[in-house]
C-alpha cells in the first residue's frame, strides 16, 4: 500500500534532519542542529538547550541556546548568560536517583525535558516548550537524543588526548583560529586573551629514570593539577608531546599572568608519586589582534624558549621580554626582513 504524502514529507522532514544533524563537526553546531530538529519535527514553537555541570558534586545548570519556530528553518540564537544555577526542584531528582537513566523523559510544567548523556554523565538538558499535556512520539524523541548522543561522543574522543582528556591539538587548532577569527571582527575586545605554552622541565630525564609509565602518569597529574587550578572557562590543551597549551580570557593581562605563576609554584610543590618533584616553563603572549595564529604561537614560543635557556621553573611574558630589551621586537625583526 502506498505511503500517504503527509507520512511521506514527515519521514523526509525526519531524513534531512538526520543529514544536517550527522554531518556537524562541532559540539555546538550539533546542538543547534538538534534544537532544529525538534522545533520541526515536534512542531513546537520553542526548544531550549541547558548546559550541565557538577561542582563539589553539586549540578548545575546554565542556558545556552534556543530554537524558535520561523517561517522556514527554525532560527537557533545563543541565550543570554544567566550564569551557572541549581535545578529546579522538580528536576533535583533527575541529578540524583535517575542519573544513570538513559531512557528518561520528564514531564515538566513548561512541557518536556530530555536529559542529554555523555561518558556517563548528563551533560546537557532540552526542554520543549509544548505545554503540559501535549500527545508526544516519545520514541522518535528517544531515538533523536540517543542519535545525539552517540554523535556527541564521536566528537568527544575525536577533540581529546587519550592520556590527560584534556582537549587535543585539534581541538586547540579550531579553538585558537576561531577565537583569532572573532577578534578581528570585534572593533575593540573588552577582554584581553592569552596564549601560554607549557613545557615539563628534563622530562626526558623522567622517562629515562623511571619508565615512560612513570612519565605518562606524570602528563595525567599535570592535566589534573591544571584542570583543578585554572578556571572552568579556560582552554586547556596537550600540544603534543610534554607540551601544553592554554587560552586564557581575563580583564588584562595581570590576572592571566598571576594565574600562570601560581600554577608554576603549586606544581614545584607538588611531590608526583615516584618522580618526586618537578618543574615546568610557561612562555605567553597577548592574543593581540591583527597577528597570524602563527606569530602568536612563535611568540609564545619565543617566551619559552627564553625560560628555558634562563634557568627554567619561570613564566615569561614575550611582550616584558620585548619591553625589557631581552628580545628582539617581531616589528623590528618584519623590518630588517622586508627592507
Ligand atoms: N612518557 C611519555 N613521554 C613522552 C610522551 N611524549 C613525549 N615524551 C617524551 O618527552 C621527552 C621530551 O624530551 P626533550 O624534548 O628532550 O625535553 P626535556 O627533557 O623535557 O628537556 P627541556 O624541555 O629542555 O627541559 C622525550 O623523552 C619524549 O620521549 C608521552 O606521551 N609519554
Amino acid at each position: 500500500m502506498p505511503t500517504p504524502p503527509a507520512e511521506q514529507d514527515e519521514s523526509k522532514l525526519l531524513l534531512d534532519n538526520l543529514v544536517e544533524l550527522t554531518s556537524q563537526r562541532e559540539q555546538e553546531m550539533l546542538e543547534s542542529s538538534l534544537l532544529s530538529t525538534l522545533v520541526e519535527l515536534m512542531h513546537v514553537d520553542r526548544v531550549e538547550l541547558f548546559a550541565c555541570r557538577r561542582v563539589n558534586g553539586s549540578p548545575y545548570l546554565c542556558r545556552r541556546l534556543e530554537a524558535l519556530a520561523a517561517s522556514g528553518k527554525p532560527e537557533v540564537r545563543e541565550t543570554p548568560a544567566d550564569g551557572w544555577l541549581p535545578p529546579s526542584p522538580f528536576l533535583r531528582d533527575l541529578f540524583s536517583h535517575a542519573h544513570h537513566d538513559n531512557t528518561a523523559l520528564l514531564r515538566i510544567p513548561s512541557g518536556l525535558c530530555l536529559p542529554l548523556h555523555c561518558m556517563g554523565n548528563i551533560t546537557s538538558l532540552v526542554v520543549i516548550h509544548c505545554g503540559p499535556d501535549a500527545d508526544v512520539n516519545r520514541d522518535m524523541l528517544l531515538a533523536m537524543a540517543r542519535i545525539h548522543e552517540n554523535f556527541l561522543r564521536l566528537l568527544f574522543e575525536a577533540d581529546r588526548d587519550m592520556l590527560t582528556a584534556l582537549h587535543n591539538r585539534r581541538k586547540f587548532d579550531l579553538r585558537f583560529y576561531n577565537l583569532i577569527a572573532s577578534l578581528q571582527h570585534e572593533a575593540e575586545s573588552a577582554a584581553t586573551h592569552m596564549l601560554a605554552l607549557l613545557d615539563i622541565d628534563h622530562f626526558k630525564q623522567v622517562n629515562d629514570r623511571f619508565g615512560h609509565m612513570v612519565g605518562d602518569e606524570v602528563l595525567l597529574l599535570m592535566a589534573q593539577l591544571m584542570q583543578a587550578s585554572f578556571r572552568e572557562e579556560d582552554g586547556l590543551f596537550r600540544y603534543g608531546g610534554e607540551e601544553f597549551a592554554l587560552l586564557l580570557e581575563c580583564g588584562d593581562a595581570e590576572p592571566a599572568e598571576v594565574a600562570l605563576e601560581r600554577f608554576r609554584a603549586s606544581v614545584r610543590r607538588h611531590v608526583f608519586p615516584q618522580a618526586g618533584c618537578i618543574t615546568i616553563s610557561i612562555g605567553y603572549t597577548r592574543i593581540t589582534p591583527g597577528l597570524l595564529p602563527d606569530q602568536l604561537l612563535e611568540q609564545a614560543d619565543r617566551a619559552l624558549y627564553y625560560a628555558k635557556s634562563h634557568g627554567r621553573d619561570q613564566v615569561c611574558g614575550f611582550e616584558k621580554l620585548v619591553a625589557g630589551g631581552k628580545l628582539e621586537s617581531p616589528l623590528i625583526a618584519d623590518q630588517i626582513d622586508y627592507f
